[in-house]
C-alpha cells in the first residue's frame, strides 16, 4: 500500500519525501524493521522511539512517523502528526482494511477474572456456533490459529495483525482481556467495544500506577473512552469499585452481575453447581469450575451473551459444563487421600478467594504453598502473607518469577505479613512442592499458588522450564 493511502483519516502536519511510497508493514519498534516497512516513533513508559528513527531507517524502513520534527538529513519520506498513537492506530486500520469495525469486540477488565471471563466466554460462544477469537494472558486464537500470548494486551501493531487474522478467519466476535497497562498506554486507541465488562478491583500492579485511585481510573478508560454508546456494560457491582462505576457510568446499558445477575452454588465437590437467576428465570447449571469466585466470573459471561441477543436459555445451554483455563484453581492431582489444586493468584484478595473457596470444600488441614513475583508490586508481598497466614493451616514459602531480586529478600518481605501459622521456607520451588506433597495425609488439600498455567520459572533475565501442574504430577507419581 502506498504511505499517502495509509495517511487517509490520520492529521498531518508536515510532510518530506515522496507520499506515494509503497509501504509493506507497519511496525513501532525499530527492532521489527524489515525492509518496505513504516516506522512510527511514539514515546512509552521506558523508552522513546524517536531516539530509534536512525536505527529504523538503518533496518531498511521506507518512511517514519514522527512527532518531533522533519529532518532533512534522514533519507526517507517522514511524516509529522500530533500524537503518534492515534496516527498509529488510525495507519493499521488502513493496512488491514479496518478489522476493527467488522468484528464485535468485548473487551474484559479487572483485577482478576479476566482470563476466566474471556476463555468462558469464547467456549460460550463455539458452543452457540458463532465463531469466536481470544486475546488475553494465556494465548490468542484467531479462529484459524493459535499462538502462545506474550503480553496479555498486546501492543496496536500485533494487535491490528490478530484482528486482521480472525476476519480472515470468519470470527464474528473477538473476546479481549484488557488489561490496565495496556488502557493506560493507550494500546487499545481507535477500537470500541460493543461490550465492556469489569469484574473487580483490587490491590495489584502499585509499582506501575501511583495509587488505586489511578489503577481506577486506569480499568475506567475502557467505559469512558472505548466503549459504543449503543453498547452494554457488564459490571460486578458485588465488588465495591464496580459498585462506584456502575454509578458513574450514565446512559450506558449496564447488567449489573451481584443484583440482577445472581447465582447459588448448590454444591461444588465435582465443579460447581449453580442456580442461576437472571431477569428471565431461573437456571440450574453444572459446570467443570473450581472456586465460589467462579461464580461471578461465569455470570459476567452470561451477562455478556445476554448483551450480544443470546436468550437466557442459550446462555444457560452454552454455560452448562464451563470450565476455566488451565491453572484457575486447577485440580490436577490426588496424593493418598488428599487433593492438590494449582491456581494462578498472585494478589493478596485472589489468594484469599482462591483459600476461602477451597476451605469450602473442608479439608481436614489446608495447606498453602506460595511466593511473589520480583520486580513487581512488592508492597502486595506482606499482604499475601497475611492472607494465608489467616485462612490456610500451614505455609511453603518459596520463591515465583524471582526475575532481578534475592528469592530470599522476596519472601522475608512476605514473612512480614505471617502471624502464627506454621511456615516452611524452601526456596528451591520443585524441593518446596516435594516436601509439600511428602507431607500430604487423607483429607488434606495443598494450594500451589501463583503461577497457575506459566510454564517458566524467570530467573535473573532467564526463563527456564517449569509448570507447577507438570511437577506436581511428577512428584506424585514418584511418590506413589
Ligand atoms: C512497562 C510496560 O508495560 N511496557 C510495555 C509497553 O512498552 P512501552 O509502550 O512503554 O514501550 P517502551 O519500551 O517505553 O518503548 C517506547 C517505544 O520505543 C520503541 N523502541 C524501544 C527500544 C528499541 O530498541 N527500539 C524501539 O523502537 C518501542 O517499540 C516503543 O514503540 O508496551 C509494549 C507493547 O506495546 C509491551 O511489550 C511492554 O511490556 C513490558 C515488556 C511488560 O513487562 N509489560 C507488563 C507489565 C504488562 O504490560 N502486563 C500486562 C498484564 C498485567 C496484568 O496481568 O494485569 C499485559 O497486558 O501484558
Ligand atoms: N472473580 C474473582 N474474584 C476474586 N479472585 C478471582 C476471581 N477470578 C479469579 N480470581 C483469582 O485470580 C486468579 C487469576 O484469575 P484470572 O487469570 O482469571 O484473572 P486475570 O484477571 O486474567 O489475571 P491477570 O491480570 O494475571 O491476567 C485466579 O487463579 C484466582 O485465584
Ligand atoms: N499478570 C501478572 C502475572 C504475575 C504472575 C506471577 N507469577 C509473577 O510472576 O509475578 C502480572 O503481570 O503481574
Ligand atoms: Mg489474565
Amino acid at each position: 500500500m502506498r504511505l499517502e493511502e495509509l495517511l487517509s483519516g490520520v492529521e498531518v502536519a508536515g510532510l518530506l519525501g515522496d507520499p506515494a511510497v509503497e509501504i509493506t508493514a507497519v511496525v513501532d519498534n525499530s527492532r521489527r524493521v524489515r525492509p518496505g516497512a513504516l516506522f512510527v516513533a511514539r514515546p512509552g513508559t521506558r523508552e522513546d522511539g524517536h531516539r530509534y528513527l536512525r536505527q529504523a531507517v538503518t533496518s531498511g524502513a521506507a518512511a517514519v512517523v514522527r512527532m518531533d520534527r522533519l529532518d532533512p538529513d534522514l533519507p526517507v519520506p517522514q511524516v509529522l502528526v500530533k500524537d503518534s498513537v492515534s496516527s498509529l492506530a488510525r495507519i493499521l486500520s488502513n493496512f488491514y482494511g479496518a478489522p476493527e469495525k467488522r468484528l464485535r469486540l468485548i473487551g474484559v477488565t479487572g483485577t482478576n477474572g479476566k482470563s476466566s471471563v474471556t476463555w468462558m466466554l469464547r467456549e460460550a460462544l463455539l458452543r452457540l456456533g458463532r465463531p469466536a477469537g481470544l486475546i488475553g494472558t494465556l494465548l490468542y486464537d484467531t479462529g484459524g490459529r493459535v499462538e502462545r500470548a506474550q503480553e496479555t494486551t498486546p501492543g496496536l501493531p500485533r494487535l491490528y495483525a490478530l484482528l486482521a487474522e480472525m476476519v480472515r478467519s470468519g470470527v464474528s466476535v473477538a473476546v479481549l482481556e484488557v488489561s490496565s497497562h495496556a488502557l493506560d498506554q493507550r494500546r487499545v486507541t481507535g477500537l470500541s467495544f460493543e461490550g465492556g465488562v469489569f469484574t473487580n478491583l483490587s490491590r495489584d500492579h502499585l509499582d506501575y500506577h501511583p495509587h488505586l485511585e489511578a489503577y481506577f481510573q486506569a480499568k475506567r478508560r475502557l467505559f469512558g473512552e472505548h466503549l459504543s454508546p449503543e453498547g452494554f456494560a457488564v459490571v460486578n457491582v458485588a465488588d465495591p469499585w464496580g459498585r462506584r462505576l456502575a454509578e458513574e457510568l450514565s446512559g450506558l446499558r449496564i447488567f449489573r452481575v451481584g443484583e440482577a445477575f445472581q447465582a447459588e452454588i448448590l454444591s461444588r465437590d465435582q465443579g460447581l453447581v449453580l442456580r442461576v437467576r437472571e431477569p428471565e428465570g431461573e437456571f440450574e447449571l453444572q459446570t467443570r469450575l473450581f472456586g465460589d469466585f467462579q461464580q461471578e466470573n461465569l455470570l459476567c459471561a452470561w451477562a455478556v451473551l445476554r448483551g450480544l441477543g443470546f436468550s437466557a436459555r442459550e446462555a444457560a445451554e452454552a454455560l452448562t459444563e464451563a470450565k476455566a483455563p488451565p491453572g484457575r484453581l486447577e485440580p490436577v492431582a490426588e496424593a493418598r487421600g488428599a487433593r492438590i489444586f494449582v491456581d494462578y493468584a498472585h494478589t493478596p484478595e485472589a489468594l484469599a478467594a482462591a483459600l476461602k473457596s477451597l476451605r469450602a470444600l473442608a479439608p481436614r488441614r489446608l495447606l498453602c504453598l506460595f511466593g511473589c513475583g520480583g520486580n513487581r508490586d512488592r508492597g502486595k508481598r506482606p499482604l499475601m502473607g497475611q492472607v494465608a497466614s489467616a485462612l490456610a493451616d500451614a505455609l511453603y514459602l518459596t520463591s515465583d518469577n524471582p526475575r532481578f531480586e534475592d528469592p530470599q529478600t522476596i519472601v522475608r518481605e512476605i514473612l512480614r505479613g505471617v502471624n502464627g501459622t506454621r511456615v516452611r521456607v524452601i526456596l528451591d520451588r520443585r524441593q518446596a512442592l516435594r516436601e509439600a506433597i511428602a507431607e500430604l495425609t487423607a483429607g488434606d488439600i495443598l494450594l500451589v499458588a501463583g503461577k497457575g498455567h506459566e510454564d517458566y520459572q524467570e530467573i535473573a533475565g532467564r526463563r527456564l522450564p517449569f509448570s507447577d501442574a507438570e511437577e506436581v504430577k511428577r512428584i506424585v507419581g514418584e511418590l506413589s
